[in-house]
C-alpha cells in the first residue's frame, strides 16, 4: 500500500483514549486522513509515500486546537495593556474597532494570526468576530482549520451598523460557509450577556440551531459581569443563558471565571462546553477559573488564547504551561492538571468542545492528519523522559518544525509554505501606522 505521506522516526504521542507514546513510530496518511499508526524501527514503514517526513530526534502528535480567539484582533497587539476588562475594552478596543476594523483590515489581521498559529503548532482554531466572511476568505486562504463565527452585538458594530440586523448579518454569513468548504465552519457568536438582550441572545441562538451549529459567547468573565447580572436580574450570567434556554451540546463559553457550583452544576446537566483562557483573564487580572471544580463535574474544557489584544499572542503551548500551573497555584495541589490533562485540553477536549472530536484531535486511523513534528533535539528538551511533559512544561511554538492539516503540508522547517508573512507583516505594520496617527 502506497501512502500519499509517512511521517516516521519520531516519538509518537497519539493523544487518544491510552494517551500512547510510541517510540520510533510511524504514521501513514492517504489524501486527507491517517491510515496507520504504528511502531516500527526506523526504516520499516511501507515504500511508496509521495511525501516521506524524517522525524528523527522529534516528536510527532496531533495539532493543537485553540477554542477561543479572535484572528484580527493580531491588529491591536499591545495597543492596550495593563488595564481591567471594562476599560481595556470600552475605552480603547470597542473605539479602535469602530474606526479601523474594515474587510481589507480584517484581512491582513487575520492571515497574520493564521501564520501565528500555524507556525507554532495550532491547525484548528475557534472564534469569531466582525466582516466574518473576510476572515474566513483569509483563513481559507492558509490551509487553516477553523470553526468561526459572525459576531452579534447590540451596539453598532463593524460591517453591521443597525444592531436591528446583526442576526440577518450572521444568517447570511452562516449560510454562505456552510459546507462551502471542508476546513472552515461556519458558527455564530452572541458576543456576551451583558452586551446583548434576551431576544438577540435567543434568536442567535434559534439560527445556529437551525443549521446544527457552534453558539459560542463570553460568559462570567470578570466580578463586575457577575455582580451587574446578579444586581440588575437576580441571577448569575449562566443561570440567565440557562433560563433561556440556550446552555447545550452546541453552545461554547469562553472564560466562566466567576462561576459557582450551581452555575457549574448547569454548564454539566446541560452538557456545555467551557473555553478557558488562563493567559487573558491572568493579564487583564479578572480571576482565575474553577478548571477543577469544572473538570470533577465532567465540563468539557478547552483551551483558548482569546485575541492578541490581550494575552499577547497566540502560543497554545505556553497556554497548556500557565493552565497546568496556575490551578495547581489556585489549588494547593501539584496533581491538579497535570501534563496529561493539559495536553488532552488543547487537543483532544478542544475538538470535542468545538464538535469536530469525530474528525481531529488525535492521531487516530480514520482521523483527519492534523499532525504537527516538534524538534526535540535543544538543549531546553533534553533528555526526554516524558514528551507529554515537555510538550505542556518545556516545549514552545517556536520548536515546532513541521505542520500538516488535513494531509497537506503547510509549514516545513518552520516556514510556512502557504502564506508570504514578510509581506503579511509589511501590511500589518501599514495598519498599525495608520492606527497609531489616527488614535
Ligand atoms: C463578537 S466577539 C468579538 C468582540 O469581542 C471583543 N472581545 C475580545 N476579547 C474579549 C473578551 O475577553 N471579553 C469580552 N469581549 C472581548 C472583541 O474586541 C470584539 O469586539
Ligand atoms: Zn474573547
Amino acid at each position: 500500500m502506497g501512502f500519499d505521506v509517512v511521517i516516521h522516526n519520531g516519538t509518537l504521542v497519539t493523544v487518544d483514549r491510552h494517551m500512547r507514546v510510541i517510540e520510533n513510530g510511524w504514521i501513514g496518511i492517504e489524501a486527507d486522513v491517517i491510515r496507520a499508526v504504528e511502531s516500527g524501527r526506523p526504516g520499516t514503514p511501507p515504500p511508496g509515500a509521495g511525501l516521506t517526513i524524517d522525524a528523527a530526534g522529534g516528536i510527532v502528535m496531533p495539532g493543537l486546537v485553540n477554542t477561543h480567539t479572535h484572528l484580527p484582533m493580531s491588529l491591536f497587539r499591545g495597543l492596550a495593556d495593563d488595564l481591567p476588562l471594562e476599560e481595556w475594552l470600552d475605552d480603547h478596543i470597542f473605539p479602535a474597532e469602530a474606526r479601523f476594523i474594515r474587510p481589507d483590515t480584517v484581512h491582513w489581521g487575520t492571515l497574520l494570526s493564521c501564520a501565528e498559529l500555524l507556525l507554532s503548532g495550532t491547525t484548528c482554531c475557534c472564534g469569531g468576530y466582525f466582516h466574518e466572511d473576510a476572515v474566513a476568505r483569509a483563513v481559507a486562504e492558509t490551509g487553516m482549520r477553523a470553526v468561526l463565527a459572525q459576531g452579534v452585538i447590540d451596539f453598532p458594530a463593524p460591517g453591521v451598523p443597525d444592531p436591528a440586523q446583526n442576526i440577518v448579518h450572521a444568517r447570511v454569513y452562516a449560510h454562505k460557509w456552510k459546507g462551502g468548504n471542508p476546513l472552515i465552519t461556519p458558527s455564530i457568536f452572541c458576543h456576551s450577556p451583558y452586551t446583548c438582550s434576551d431576544d438577540t441572545l435567543k434568536a442567535a441562538k434559534a439560527e445556529a440551531e437551525a443549521s446544527g451549529l457552534l453558539y459560542q459567547v463570553h460568559v462570567a468573565e470578570t466580578r463586575f459581569e457577575r455582580d451587574q447580572s446578579l444586581k440588575e436580574r437576580g441571577m448569575t450570567p449562566v443561570a440567565r443563558l440557562d433560563r433561556l434556554g440556550l446552555i447545550d451540546r452546541r453552545t461554547l463559553m469562553a472564560h466562566c471565571v466567576w462561576v459557582d457550583d450551581a452555575d457549574i452544576d448547569i454548564i454539566a446537566r446541560r452538557n456545555g462546553a467551557v473555553s478557558h483562557c488562563p493567559e487573558s483573564n491572568m493579564k487583564l487580572a479578572s480571576g482565575s477559573a474553577p478548571v477543577a471544580g469544572m473538570l470533577k463535574a465532567g465540563i468539557r474544557v478547552s483551551l483558548g488564547t482569546d485575541g492578541c489584544a490581550s494575552n499577547n499572542n497566540l502560543d497554545l503551548f505556553g497556554e497548556m504551561d500557565t493552565a497546568a500551573k496556575l490551578h495547581k497555584l489556585t489549588t494547593g495541589n501539584p496533581t491538579t492538571l497535570g501534563a496529561g490533562s493539559a495536553l488532552s485540553m488543547a487537543t483532544i477536549d478542544g475538538a470535542r468542545a468545538i464538535g469536530l472530536a469525530d474528525r481531529i484531535g488525535s492521531l487516530e486511523i480514520g482521523k483527519q492528519a492534523d499532525v504537527i513534528i516538534l524538534e526535540a533535539r535543544a538543549p531546553h528538551l533534553t533528555p526526554l523522559y516524558h514528551p507529554e511533559s515537555h510538550i505542556v512544561y518545556a516545549a514552545c511554538g517556536a520548536d515546532v518544525r513541521h505542520v500538516l492539516v488535513a494531509g497537506r503540508q503547510v509549514v516545513k522547517n518552520r516556514r510556512m509554505l502557504t502564506l508570504n508573512v514578510p509581506e503579511i507583516m509589511d501590511r500589518v505594520n501599514a495598519i498599525a501606522r495608520e492606527i497609531r496617527s489616527n488614535q
